[in-house]
């Protein structure tokens, strides 16, 4: 059997050997509590791209960055796996259930997609974030290829620790920083036609706090991250989740 991880953590550490543990990032709380404004969403592209302003006060996005910066950033090398977009930025990635559920549960997220009016776009019964955390920092000349995002199958802890099926149905983009911080350009542009097209193209800029949406799947819209020229972007990314 070749030696993988699972085989190599069968045997006890001896007991002078600290036991090495994935941790996650000790996020900083939500403070001032959220939401801080009443979560309306504003629709960019009718069924496809929503935006909710100020989800985080500039204050917490100041204290996110901050922190984000210590966290193990990891460079994407230019060349990508075959099929994949072109991504140069740099990026952390973890799963993170605890913080997944903080985000879903503690800013008003959960209840502003259930109101009545809006209910019907997620794609099924929403149930939670993904635990696949994503966080990226784009500096100048860093950018994020046109591209699809995919719908994932995912499975969801709860409460009663049996794990709820669920599938990804909307991509989550929290933008921590914008033009107000120095942060020039980094757009994130949808084409509506399957092409890169100027005279087609929604451009949606940047705002410290604002948490966009688009659906992502099958008809997920093209879009990419536009290049950053000054400044640094930073965004958390996640999915939104449906029962299966
Ligand atoms: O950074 C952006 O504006 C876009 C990110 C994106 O498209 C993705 O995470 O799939
Ligand atoms: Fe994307």
């Amino acid at each position: 059997m070749a030696k993988d991880k699972r085989s190599k953590a069968a045997a006890p550490p001896p007991a002078t050997t600290p036991t090495i543990t994935a941790t996650t990032p000790s996020w900083p709380p939500f403070k001032p509590s959220l939401p801080v404004v009443e979560l309306t969403l504003d629709s960019l592209v009718k069924d496809k791209v929503v935006v909710f302003r100020s989800f985080f006060p500039r204050s917490l996005c100041k204290d996110y960055v901050s922190f984000l910066k210590e966290l193990p950033l990891i460079t994407t090398p230019g060349k990508p796996k075959r099929g994949d977009a072109v991504r140069v930025n740099d990026r952390y990635q973890i799963d993170d259930a605890k913080f997944a559920h903080r985000l879903w549960t503690e800013t008003g997220l959960k209840e502003a997609l259930a109101g009545k009016d809006v209910a019907q776009l997620w794609g099924g019964e929403v149930v939670g974030l993904n635990p696949n955390i994503r966080v990226y920092r784009y500096t100048a000349g860093q950018f994020f290829d046109a591209h699809y995002d995919d719908s994932n199958t995912v499975a969801l802890k709860t409460e009663t620790g049996s794990p709820l099926p669920a599938r990804t149905t909307w991509t989550l983009l929290l933008y921590l920083t914008s033009s107000a911080d120095g942060c020039i350009g980094g757009e994130t542009v949808f084409y509506p036609h399957d092409r890169r097209s100027a005279k087609e193209e929604i451009a949606v800029s940047l705002e410290t706090g604002m948490l966009l949406l688009h659906k992502h799947g099958h008809d997920c819209m093209l879009h990419e991250g536009r290049e950053v020229t000054a400044g640094e972007k930073w965004v958390i990314r996640t999915d939104l989740c449906v029962k299966r």
